[in-house]
Parts: C-alpha cells; structure tokens; sequence
C-alpha cells in the first residue's frame, strides 16, 4: 500500500543518483563554457550529457534497488544512439558514464556501449496509476545548459499515480536566495540537492554533501511583495500572459527568469512566491518536467495546480492533462493568484476572438 511505505532507501538511491549525474553534467557545461564560439552553437555536448545522466541515473537505481521491480519514465531514449553516424557520440558517452562512475569510487562497474544503451532504454515506461514508476528528466532546461546558465537533474517516484519523493540536482543554483541580485553573484557557491518525501517535508543540502536542512516556501500574504519566476525563454511560456497576472496582483518587483525546475527548488526555499508558466498553445507538458518540482514544492508547504485550480494529475501516462498552465504559490496567496490568472486568461481569449 502506497501509503504505509516508508521510501526511505528509495529517496537515498534518487539522491545518489542525481548527484552523481549532475557530476556528469557539470563536467561537460565546464568544457562546454570554456570552449571557443564556434564549438557553443554544436549542440553535441548537451546530448552527450543528456544520454549520459539517463543512463547513470538508471544503472545507479537499479544497483541500488535490486529487488523492486524497476518502471522508469523518461525523456530520452536510444533511438538516434543506435543510427548509423552515431558511433562517436555513443563512445563518448560511454567514457563520460565509466570516468563518472570511476571518480565516485561507489560501484565496481564498467559499461560497455550496449550497456549504456540498455540503460537508457529503460526509460521506456509509459507509467500510469498502477504501481511504481520513476520518472526522470536526466538534464532539464537544455537550454540553459547550453548557456552555461540553470538546468536541473529531476527525479520523482510515482506510487498508484501519486507522487511520493522527488530530489531535484541544481548544479549552478547559489546556495543562497537568487532573490536579490548581487555583484559578488559569481563568488557565490553553487550547486542545490532538493529533496522530498511525502509527509515529511522539503530540504536542501550542498551538492558537495553538506548536511540537510529543512526549507519552506515565503510567508508573503499580500502579493504587492511577491516577486515570480518564469522561463528565461520566451518560446516557453507567454510573458505577456504573466505580466498581465502580475499587474493584477500588484506585484512589484520584476519577473526572475531563470531556466528549468531550479524555479521549483527556488521558490520552495522562498526566494520568491510565485512560479508562473503559461506554454503556447499546443504544447504538451510532460511529467517528467514536473513531478519532482511539484513534491518539493508542496512538501515546502507550497500549492501547485492547474490554471483552472485542479491539481497536477500525474496518473495519466507520460503527459499531463491541463487547463492552460501551471501556477505555484504559497497557501495564503493561492486564491488571489488564481483569481487574477483566470481573468487574464478570459481577458486574452476575449481580445482574441475580437480579432
Ligand atoms: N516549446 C516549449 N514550450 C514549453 N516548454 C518547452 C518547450 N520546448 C521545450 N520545453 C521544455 O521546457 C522545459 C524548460 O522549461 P523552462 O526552462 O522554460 O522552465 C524543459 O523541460 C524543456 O525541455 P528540456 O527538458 O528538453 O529542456
Ligand atoms: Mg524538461
Ligand atoms: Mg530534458
Ligand atoms: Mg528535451
């Protein structure tokens, strides 16, 4: 029964598991941000480290958890590994996986190139409402990553459709409020382990192994102190919707744009109040792009629904079934938030049947 188990060993293996892949990850974005101009626009790295974290995060769950039955669902899988062409990739990604593996010292293993493949085909699940389910997004916020700015490791665990734990790897989100600003923000240390279970609270640690410490999401009642997170990437949410959301609820200060669900663990720790993500239409979220995000977040005492006010159904397969968008918040500013979005949104499709 979902609601007797205690997950303790599982939620210990996610975070093993994302740390060591955003150790991966972060060994390619330092070669990838101290390479010339012309190697930024390849977009190989990102794939590397892709496949790369995909297929650590799964060897090290099914290492860890040898006697569950093993359902992962997730973003990437071998298909374009397998083409011709692809060799060089797959020997790279391969290197990448064993010298990560060796460095951590933790498993005796080395894989060859058909067992890194395996490893990220086991992904495949389509997941559901039955039973056990990872769910993984091995680098989220590609571009970000390519950047050299946020992106995130996000690892859930769905239980009879219900998301039970979640840990989100941050490599280069400063241990310290995002909030303000700073000139000194490059001295900042970097590198956030998200991590929840269900009951028990949000926390974050150092991805260097610091201890834990427990966050919650801002206090803030009245919403003319809120500050939001949306996407850095304007193809990824209408900010012309938000700022209108915004301006509804008063809020001062200007939208924080970062990449990725770092947005998530950000707001969790109350570095801001209000995460906003309006997709263009016809984009379909995934779970994977949500999952680990939504437990932190309301085990940090945060509420996180749809724009019509339902919650996350994580049950449905490997997308969400939505209204809209995604809103997150604290408890007190909820109703008001939800309010102004749901007349922005009437507000906008009446200009545009006006059209
Ligand atoms: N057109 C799109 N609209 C919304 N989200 C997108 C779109 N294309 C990709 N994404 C996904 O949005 C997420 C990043 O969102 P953001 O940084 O805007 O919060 C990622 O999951 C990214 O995929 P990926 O995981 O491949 O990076
Ligand atoms: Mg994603
Ligand atoms: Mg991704
Ligand atoms: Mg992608």
């Amino acid at each position: 029964m979902a609601s007797t188990a205690s997950y303790e060993k599982e939620l210990a293996a996610a975070k093993k598991a994302a740390s060591l892949a955003a150790r991966l990850c972060q060994t390619v974005q330092k070669a990838l941000v101290q390479s010339d101009v012309q190697s930024k626009s390849d977009k190989s790295p990102v794939t590397v480290a892709d496949y790369g974290s995909q297929a650590l995060v799964s060897l090290v769950l099914k290492t860890e958890l040898p006697s569950e039955s093993f359902s992962l669902v997730a973003e990437e899988d071998s298909s374009d590994l397998r083409k011709d062409g692809a060799q060089d990739t797959l020997r790279r990604i391969t290197e990448l996986v064993n010298s990560t593996l060796s460095i951590d010292g933790t498993y005796n293993i080395t894989l060859s190139e058909e067992d890194v493949l395996v490893a990220i085909d086991s992904g495949k699940s389509e997941g559901g409402r039955n039973g056990r389910h990872w769910v993984l997004d091995p680098i989220d916020g590609t571009k970000g990553f390519l950047r050299g700015d946020q992106y995130a490791i996000a690892l859930a665990l769905l239980d009879e459709g219900r998301v039970v734990l979640g840990v989100l790897a941050c490599p280069n989100l400063p241990l310290t409020s995002i909030a303000i600003p700073d000139e000194h923000s490059s001295h900042k240390q970097v590198g956030c382990l998200f991590s929840a279970k269900i009951g028990d609270g949000a926390f974050m640690q150092s991805l260097n192994g610091s201890s834990s410490a427990k966050i919650h999401v801002s206090a803030i009642e009245n919403s003319k102190d809120a500050s939001f997170f949306e996407s850095f990437e304007a193809a990824h949410s209408m900010h012309d919707l938000s700022s209108v959301i915004a301006e509804k609820l008063g809020v001062q200060a200007p939208p924080v744009r970062i990449d990725s669900q770092a947005k998530y663990g950000a707001l969790a720790r109350g570095d801001g109040a209000i995460y906003l993500r309006f997709p263009h239409k016809g984009y379909r979220e995934k779970i994977w792009d949500h999952a680990a995000g939504y437990i932190v977040v309301t085990e940090a005492g945060g509420v996180a629904t749809d724009a019509a006010g339902n919650n996350l159904d994580f049950s449905k397969g490997r997308y969400l079934d939505l209204d809209t968008g995604i809103i997150v918040t604290n408890k007190k500013l909820m109703p008001a938030l939800l309010k102004a979005v749901q007349d922005a949104v009437k507000e906008k499709s009446q200009s545009a049947s006006l059209l």
